[in-house]
């Protein structure tokens, strides 16, 4: 068991398990780690490797077998009211918005949270405008497409922040403008100090907007990594060129990492960041004498490692 030690504003989960079915389904297994403010934590893993169930248990929906959640010194699990005044989720189901306008149910959160009068429909304006769906807003919860209420869940879950927000796939089925927009939003509240733990399957959205990501395997946490900075784990590349003369390849840089697929006269470089440049300078070389007839380079994505990470199934 790994003892989490991090400051009182840090999420501390502690060994925390929970199984279903008499034991037979583990859902969370041992999961220990420490949630920081200020940072937009991703949960990703295969459908069923238990990342609602540790959002349900850190809101007290679901209570652990084993293991601890602390905020401030004090447990979630032993105090739910006191975890439910502290977090708000957004579910991965929409919000019940049946009978009820876009603009009712975020205006009813803010009433919840004894926000009333010209403040409650400042905010509402306010998280309507930034998520630019006040056009929408005096449509009933039922006339609203997927996307949409996904974004009014969405709202709901932000417009009055706690200090740990979980959003169970904030952007499935939602446009590419307003899932930008989404993210921009989480990163205000990471920098206003905010937790915010984000389930998602969307990998390239992981690497762009997340500064952490956790995965879950089988109900276990099998990796805990940083995205960005200098910690970027993020940094390998592959280059793909086509030739239509194998010549070329003698004058290649010997340090560079190559494999060939002679029948499509195609190599395949794995490059480091700092080999990039070795590279590009030999393609550009080959292009101006000719000798290449198509070339692509992309960098290897979260998508690319993860299958190698994880089996993909249940
Ligand atoms: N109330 C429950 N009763 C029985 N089994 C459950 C219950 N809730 C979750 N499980 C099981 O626990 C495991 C983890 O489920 P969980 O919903 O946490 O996964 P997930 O990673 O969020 O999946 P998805 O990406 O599909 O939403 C699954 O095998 C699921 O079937």
């Amino acid at each position: 068991m790994i003892e989490i030690k991090g400051d009182n504003k840090d999420l501390i989960i502690n060994a925390v398990s929970k199984s279903y079915k008499r034991g037979t389904v583990r859902a969370n297994c041992d999961i220990s780690v420490a949630l920081h403010p200020g940072q937009i934590v991703a949960i990703i893993g295969h459908n069923g490797a238990g990342k609602s169930t540790l959002l349900n248990q850190i809101i007290g929906i679901v209570k652990p077998d084993q293991g601890q959640i602390d905020y401030n010194g004090i447990s979630f699990i032993d105090n739910t009211k006191y975890a439910r005044s502290l977090v708000s989720m957004m579910p991965q189901l929409y919000a019940p918005l049946a009978g009820v306008t876009l603009r009712q149910s975020i205006e009813s959160i803010l009433h919840i949270r004894g926000i009333s009068g010209k403040k409650n429909k400042e905010l509402c304006k306010e998280i309507l405008d930034e998520l630019k769906i006040e056009k929408w807003a005096d449509r009933p919860g039922e006339k609203l497409s997927g996307g949409l209420q996904r974004l009014a869940s969405f709202a709901m879950a932000v417009v009055y922040p706690s200090p740990i927000l979980l959003l169970d796939e904030p952007t499935n089925d939602v446009d590419p403008v307003r899932r930008k927009l989404i993210w921009n939003y989480m990163r205000k509240l990471a920098r206003n100090g905010h937790i915010l733990v984000v389930v998602t399957h969307n990998l390239l959205e992981v690497e762009q907007y997340a500064d952490r990501f956790l995965l879950l395997n089988h109900g276990k946490l099998i990796q805990d990594e940083l995205t960005v900075g200098e910690h970027k784990q993020i940094s390998s590349n592959t280059l793909f060129v086509v030739m239509n003369d194998w010549d070329a390849l003698s004058n290649l840089p010997e340090s560079l990492e190559t494999r060939y697929i002679e029948e499509e006269m195609q190599v395949i470089f794995n490059l480091s960041a700092e080999q990039v440049p070795d590279a590009i300078a030999w393609v550009l070389k080959q292009i101006h004498e000719r000798k290449v007839v198509n070339y692509r380079l992309t960098s290897a994505t979260l998508e690319a490692s993860y299958g190698g990470l994880t089996d993909g199934n249940e």
